[in-house]
């Protein structure tokens, strides 16, 4: 069964439409990268997984159960999660109780707050720092973080590694394996190709709110690949 299944989705916001009939498919622990140029609706088709877009029609499926016309947190209690873009980290939490928020929506399995730490060290030692003194980079491993923190079978990820350094996208290509390693299925937007070369199976480039192309991550860098995710 699959952990995702978008049919011919058209979804917008008020009454601008920006997905035009979107087919989408994540397998149970697969590692899928969402690429193509700025506007190109990767972040709209990630927030109708949560009905934060104006959904016109089409299906979304969350293995066995369709959720298009359910409310917004039925994809989270099915085990989605989501590390949204720009981080949004709680300014008035420290980090722990950042964590902590994570799993009040969420399943028991392999992500604690102990696995957490594990993963992202920098965390531990500053769990009782406010979330929002945190560098750039550690506030992605808390997005991140918290969203695991859910135990959920599919993590969505919008651009983890907006600002960060080459030395970060390497420990972030580290953590995506980490997570795939676990079982969890991964939805990543990313930009970065050198990181979905690394940490992925397969790629799908939306442009103008389509699906334009798609394949395994060892063709992402042919040329007729790389002119599509250029529309
Ligand atoms: N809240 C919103 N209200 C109205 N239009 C929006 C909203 N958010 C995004 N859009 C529009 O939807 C289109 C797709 O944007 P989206 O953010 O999904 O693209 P993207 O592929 O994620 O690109 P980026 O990398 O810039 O985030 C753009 O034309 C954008 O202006």
């Amino acid at each position: 069964m699959s952990a995702l299944r978008i049919h011919s989705l058209f979804a917008g916001y008020g009454a601008s439409t920006v997905l035009r009939g979107i087919d989408l498919t994540v397998e149970e622990g697969e590692s899928v990268a969402l690429v193509g140029r700025n506007g190109a609706g990767k972040s709209t088709l990630l927030l109708s997984v949560f009905r934060e877009t104006n959904i016109l029609s089409g299906e979304i499926w969350v293995r066995d159960r369709r959720i298009d016309a359910l409310p917004g947190y039925t994809a989270a209690k099915l085990g989605v999660a989501i590390a949204p873009q720009g981080r949004r980290v709680l300014p008035n939490l420290t980090v722990k109780e950042n964590l902590l928020l994570g799993r009040s929506t969420g399943r028991a399995g392999h992500w604690t707050l102990k696995t957490i730490y594990e993963l992202f060290p920098v965390l531990e030692e500053r769990a009782d720092r406010l979330g929002t003194m945190l560098s750039g980079g550690q506030q992605q491993m808390l997005a991140i973080g918290r969203a695991l923190m859910a135990n959920p079978s599919l993590i969505l990820l919008d651009e983890p590694s907006e600002g960060l350094s080459p030395v970060l996208i390497d420990g972030l290509v580290d953590t995506l394996n980490k997570i795939r390693g676990a079982g969890t299925g991964v939805l990543v937007v990313e930009q970065h190709l050198s990181l979905v070369k690394r940490a992925t199976d397969r790629f799908v480039i939306l442009a103008k709110g389509e699906v334009v192309g798609s394949g395994t991550i060892g063709a992402i860098g042919k040329p007729e690949n790389q002119a599509l995710m250029a529309l």
